[in-house]
């Protein structure tokens, strides 16, 4: 929280000092109402009309105080409110893709969204309030010290008790935002759930029982947000409550004054001083709290989870140019074990069909391949060096997917193709004509250009594939890996498609449920995973076998 605030120090200094101007107004303001009250007892009317005077010039000066402490504050406070949906931004890209994928993207969207909203709502209205109410005091009690000082040590010795009072409050306060933080995650995951099978819960008519579901996680974060409420409202209460019965004392105490010949407009001075002392008390404790309690929510979203995020003491860069060698690998999924010691190599430049019952482990396998997991026991080494030596973001470089589920930007066909690099034309054309593109963008006005819908939406499922495989094939990888890349397509496609794939100069390790006569037969060897294990065969063995 610390560096966050002091990043732009001189700003945040600046910013301070214009959360302490209302306190000059306050204590002035202060001070012209004890002089006017004070101009009954002196009853003349050029004193009255002098303090009348100093009042309105006040109450000027103060308008002009509060215009330039919010501009001096405004710019600080979006600067740094930026900052924190920026640092949120990038705990999220900078965590590896096992650890991304441990909780729901709609997590993280409500990280991005309810709790950097609750930050900002919370944190700055509070932290400006703390300032203004603890400059007040500091204020108050020091003019105090010079009027009165063993009344200023007592109205001291007071505020401390309450505020190692209401310390006691502050675990069940950040206990409490957290749960708000939580809830509302489990609220965003839920709607999205809701809204990704929207189609399927229509065409069942589903939508009440879901609609019901819905309704009860708002119930439950609005419980949650009015149990915050509740506690916060009650600790403000309590010490309101608190400061009643300490102004009443301090009452007593200066009419004892009033009554011993001090004068008005010092006893009314004194009185508005004590009574800020105290209406800090009754304010600002409960908001040291509250900030504490944005404050954790700041680092939740923004704050590493323990897991590495990054490489760094990695020291291996991904270069492939004879063997990847699997040794005795294991990997399981929460005690579950899917891959039970697999032994196998793979030969650059060799096409690989990846074969097993459903469930087996086959995406698994890739994901261990492509460096997504590194949680497995054995071995797997690319040119003799370990993967576990090797940084995550050296591969990216080297490998292409092609996967069932394909994911499109809202851009153009081109952007989705080249991933926003650039390009010759030339090789888009020719990489868009070899994964069967050329017919779909011959009606397309703009061609290449040519729009695309959130993630796709205006396309079939055959064309989004064949634009994923357009974008696998222009990469020219050293490694490509198929998980159902061919599935969407019609039978003609799809053996058209799988022929290119195998025609390219990359090593190719897919996995295809589909057998396309003449095309499979062009892989090198399959690999059969079956119960953990892998068995490597000569393709056209296998394949002669299993036609028999
Ligand atoms: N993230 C995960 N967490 C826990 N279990 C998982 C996870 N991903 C997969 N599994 C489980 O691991 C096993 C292997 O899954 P995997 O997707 O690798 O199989 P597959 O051979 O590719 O299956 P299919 O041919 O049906 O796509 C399955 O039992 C699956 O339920």
């Amino acid at each position: 929280m610390r560096e966050l605030l002091l990043k732009r120090k001189s700003r945040f200094i600046l910013y301070v000092f214009a959360c302490l101007f209302p306190v000059i107004d306050q204590v002035l303001k202060n001070y012209s109402f004890a002089l006017l009250i004070g101009s009954i007892e002196v009853a003349t009317i050029d004193y009255f009309i002098k303090v009348l005077m100093i009042n309105i010039a006040i109450t000027l000066l103060g308008i002009l105080l509060f215009m330039a402490s919010r501009f001096m504050r405004i710019s600080y406070m979006r600067d740094t409110i930026l900052d924190v949906r920026l640092n949120a931004f990038d705990k999220i890209l900078k965590k590896s893709y096992e650890g991304f994928s441990k909780k729901s993207k709609d997590v993280y969207i409500s990280n991005l969204v309810n709790d950097v909203n609750i930050f900002e709502r919370e944190f700055f209205f509070k932290l400006i309030n703390v300032i203004f109410r603890g400059g007040a005091y500091i204020a108050s009690i020091g003019l105090l010290m010079f009027m009165d000082f063993r009344f200023a040590m007592v109205m001291l010795i007071i505020s401390l008790s309450v505020f190692f009072l209401s310390k006691r409050f502050e675990k069940r306060t950040v206990k409490l935002q957290e749960e708000v933080s939580d809830n509302n995650e489990s609220f965003t995951v839920g709607i999205s759930n809701t809204l990704n099978g929207l189609e399927i819960l229509k065409l069942n008519r589903l939508e009440d029982e879901f609609l019901y579901k819905s309704l009860k996680k708002v119930d439950d974060v609005e419980r949650k947000k009015f149990h915050f409420t509740v506690f916060t409202e009650g600790q403000r209460s309590l010490t309101r409550f608190l400061g009643y019965v300490i102004f009443v004392g301090i009452l007593m105490y200066l009419l004892n004054l009033a009554f011993a010949g001090e004068s008005i407009t010092r006893i009314t001075f004194m009185l508005q001083l004590a009574n800020s002392c105290v209406w800090t008390i009754g304010m600002v404790l409960p908001l040291f709290n509250d900030l504490k309690a944005a404050a954790k929510i700041y680092n939740k979203i923004t704050k590493s989870d323990g897991e590495a995020t990054t490489s760094i003491n990695k020291k291996q860069s991904f270069s492939f140019n004879k063997f990847i060698e699997v040794k005795d690998l294991r990997f399981s999924y929460e005690g579950k074990e899917i891959l039970k010691g697999a032994s196998f190599t793979i030969e650059k430049g060799k096409k690989y069909l990846l074969k097993g019952p459903s469930g087996a482990g086959k995406s698994t396998l890739i994901k261990l391949l492509s460096m997504i997991y590194d949680n497995y026991e054995g071995s797997i080494k690319v040119d003799g060096v370990d993967f576990r030596e090797i940084k995550e973001d050296t591969i990216n470089d080297h490998v292409s997917y092609i996967y069932q589920d394909v994911f499109l930007f809202e851009d153009t066909v081109k952007n989705n193709i080249t991933l926003f690099k650039d390009m010759p034309e030339k090789r888009i054309l020719k990489a868009t004509k070899h994964a069967g593109l050329d017919e779909f963008l011959a009606t397309k006005e703009l061609g290449l250009n040519e729009p695309l819908m959130e993630n796709g939406k205006n396309l079939s499922g055959g064309q989004r594939q064949r634009i994923s495989i357009a974008r696998a094939i222009i990469k020219d990888a050293s490694l490509l890996f198929v998980d159902e890349g061919t599935s969407s397509l019609n039978q003609e496609l799809g053996s058209a498609i799988e022929d290119t794939i195998l025609s390219l100069d990359s090593t190719v390790i897919a996995i295809s449920h589909r057998y396309y006569e003449g095309i499979t037969e062009k892989y090198d060897y399959v690999l059969e995973l079956n119960n953990g294990q892998i068995l490597q065969h000569q393709s056209q063995d296998y394949l002669r076998e299993v036609a028999v």
